[in-house]
């Protein structure tokens, strides 16, 4: 996947140096759009292996309307672990607890998870409930009925429930749009904050197979995922794993198939499978909090 390549070329050669509120700066670009033809293969970085299964869960969950880490950690899936993990030392139920035992404690304690496994009002909440409006549910609807609509906007930036979110969205909004001819489906996001080593790779992933759905939904074809970016960084301590990457000559890209389809609201994770996935071998990278 070149696209992807190019971008961590574009910020190393033009980003600047930033400090940020993690403490572990970075070389920063603002303004990056890459663009992604689902077309020509599923857009997932080949020059690491990529976690898809976790990629997968969270999107369902998303879906779902869901916001409790408890069912990606009953799926063995860790990204989220540390956000609520923050927010629970804050808290007067604390007694020193590991990061592991705190997520013990969320896989077997329910009444522990309900309290302390939920991240508040992010991405699930706002795509199903955004102050009572049902974005996805509404804007599949305006596409399947409205394709020439310029108002296919759902967004996860509600600006007074921002400062209850543990990590205010970062894939701010997004639009579809529809081919003039009525059969291709394109979507463009708008993220406000990128970390390009761990987290785009994620990104780009989760919205092609979101873009693939909806499209399958509204009985159209995927067309063009175009991914742009406003803060598109490096953490400082991710550059070597970059310049291992930049080293990597991308290779063909997997297909996504998707089984027993019959809506969005009901795809199983079983039945999602992408094939023919050849990767470069995983590189490690710490997550900066
Ligand atoms: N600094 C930072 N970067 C992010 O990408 C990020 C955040 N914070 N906070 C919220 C979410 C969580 N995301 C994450 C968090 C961790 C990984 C990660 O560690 N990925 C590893 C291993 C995944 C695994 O196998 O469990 C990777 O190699 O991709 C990826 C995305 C994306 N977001
Ligand atoms: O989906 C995601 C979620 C988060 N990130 C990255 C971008 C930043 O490095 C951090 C968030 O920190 P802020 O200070 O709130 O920008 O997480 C990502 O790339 N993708």
């Amino acid at each position: 996947m070149q696209q992807y390549l190019d971008l961590l070329k574009l910020v190393k050669a033009k980003g600047e140096h930033r400090s940020n509120r993690t403490g572990i700066d970075t070389i920063s670009y603002f303004g990056a759009q890459s663009r992604y033809d689902l077309r020509h293969g599923f857009p997932l970085v080949t020059t690491k292996k990529v976690f898809m299964k976790g990629i997968t869960h969270e999107l369902l969950w998303f879906i779902a309307g869901d916001t409790n880490i408890k069912y990606l950690v009953d799926h063995d899936v860790k990204i989220w672990n540390e956000w609520p993990y923050e927010k629970f030392k804050k808290s007067s139920d604390f007694q020193g607890e590991t990061l592991a035992e705190f997520i013990d404690l969320i896989k077997t304690n329910a009444d522990f998870a309900r309290v302390h496994g939920d991240l508040g009002p992010v991405y699930g909440k706002q795509w199903r409930d955004f102050g009572g409006v049902d974005q996805l549910k509404k804007i599949i609807q305006e596409i399947k009925t409205n394709p020439d609509s310029r108002r296919l906007i759902i967004s996860a930036w509600n600006p007074p429930l921002v400062d209850s979110m543990a990590l205010p969205p970062c894939h701010t909004m997004f639009q579809f749009y529809v081919s003039p001819d009525h059969k291709t489906l394109n979507l463009q996001l708008y993220q406000r904050s990128g970390d390009l080593f761990l987290g785009v790779p994620f990104n780009i992933a989760s919205y092609a197979l979101l873009l693939a759905m909806v499209a399958q939904e509204c009985n159209l074809e995927a067309g063009e995922f175009i991914h742009t970016i406003g803060d598109a960084h490096i953490y400082v301590n991710h550059l070597e794993q970059v310049d291992l990457q930049l080293t990597r000559e991308p290779k063909k890209l997997p297909t996504l198939v998707i089984n027993n389809f019959t809506s969005i609201f009901d795809v199983k994770f079983e039945d999602i499978k992408i094939e023919n996935y050849d990767s470069w071998p995983a590189i490690k990278g710490e997550v900066a909090v």
